[in-house]
């Protein structure tokens, strides 16, 4: 059996597209072009690459990028300084905080000094409740991306059985709510989860993100399974190689064999992940100025 391998670079595009046309209805009805703020703290090479990458898909699309680069040592009160500016700033209609920030700051209270309408990560205190509650909210952006491609594929997942491997606030626990708004049979798997092959024989659907390369073998995997992989590890460089090659959490060529549909990495999972901050931004934009959006299609 060879699987379907699932194409997140074309997905992207699509929702790009829709995302641009908004995005030009948008400042011709506010007068002014949807703004994402960027903010990353300290120097580490692989942020610097997402946050470049956001910056210019946010220009791409007709929409205004501000990017903070602040240095490591920045004190808590001058990074919640910043985002409360950043809150009050009628032209920033999405904030967006890299994570992980460095040790010595308090990740959970600046992510609460986040305006909720404004959190395009949905991490905040409201957001993560309103998504808990099963009411409108901005999502995360991986786990929506997640959940906008099962839709594509499967229409009606009802019923099925889900196992998300990683419990992180920006991916496998808003993932488990969404699986489960959409009537999935949701188990969540983790470090300390004892027998994650027997878990994942049973799963129809299996997403994965915990950083660990290559972790899910492909005899784990439920003959048919659809697998979402999350995992971006970098190998270390082999001889005469510039670069580690990248890998997900999932043993790619070992799971083609055993599984209906899989995401590559890279071109996969995470290559939606900024279409879908891009989607999050414009659609914080529409509410912001208490305009209707005309797509329901995002
Ligand atoms: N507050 C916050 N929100 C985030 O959403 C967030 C974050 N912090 N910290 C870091 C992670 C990582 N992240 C990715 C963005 C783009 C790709 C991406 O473009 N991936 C492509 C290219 C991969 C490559 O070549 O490096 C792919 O998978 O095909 C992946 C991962 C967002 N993150």
């Amino acid at each position: 059996m060879s699987a379907t391998i699932i194409d997140g670079k074309a997905f992207a595009a699509g929702l790009r597209e829709r995302v641009g046309k908004l995005a030009g209805e948008f400042e011709a009805k506010a007068g002014r072009k949807a703004g994402l703020a960027v903010v990353l703290v300290g120097e580490d090479p692989a942020s610097e690459v997402y946050v470049r990458s956001k910056g210019k898909a946010t220009v791409a699309l007709g929409m205004e990028s501000f990017e903070y680069r602040l240095p490591a040592d920045t004190p808590q009160e001058e990074l919640v300084a910043m985002v409360e500016r950043l809150n009050a700033d009628p032209s920033v209609d999405g904030i967006l905080v890299q994570l992980p920030l460095p040790k010595h700051l308090d990740e959970k209270a600046v992510i609460a000094a986040v305006d909720p309408d404004k959190d395009v990560d949905g991490i905040t205190p409201t957001n993560a409740g309103r998504l808990v509650l099963g009411m409108d909210t901005l999502v995360s952006c991986t786990p929506l991306g997640c959940t906008m491609i099962l839709k594509d594929m499967l229409g009606d997942f009802s019923g099925m059985d889900a196992v998300i491997v990683g419990r992180s606030i920006l991916f496998g626990k808003p993932m488990a709510q969404l699986l489960l708004a959409e009537n999935c049979t949701v188990t969540m798997a983790h470090s300390r989860t004892r027998d994650l092959p027997g878990l994942l024989r049973r799963a129809d659907i299996v997403v994965a993100a915990v950083g660990v390369p290559e972790l899910i073998r492909g005899d784990w995997l439920k003959p048919g399974a659809i697998v979402l992989d999350g995992g971006i590890n970098r190998l270390e460089a082999g001889p005469g190689e510039a670069k580690g090659r990248l890998v997900g959490d999932v043993a790619f060529d070992e799971a083609l064999d055993h599984v209906k549909a899989i995401t590559p990495v890279p071109g996969g999972v995470g290559a939606t992940t900024i279409a879908v901050l891009m989607r999050n931004t414009i659609v914080a934009a529409y509410r912001n100025e208490g305009l209707d959006l005309p797509d329901d299609t995002l």
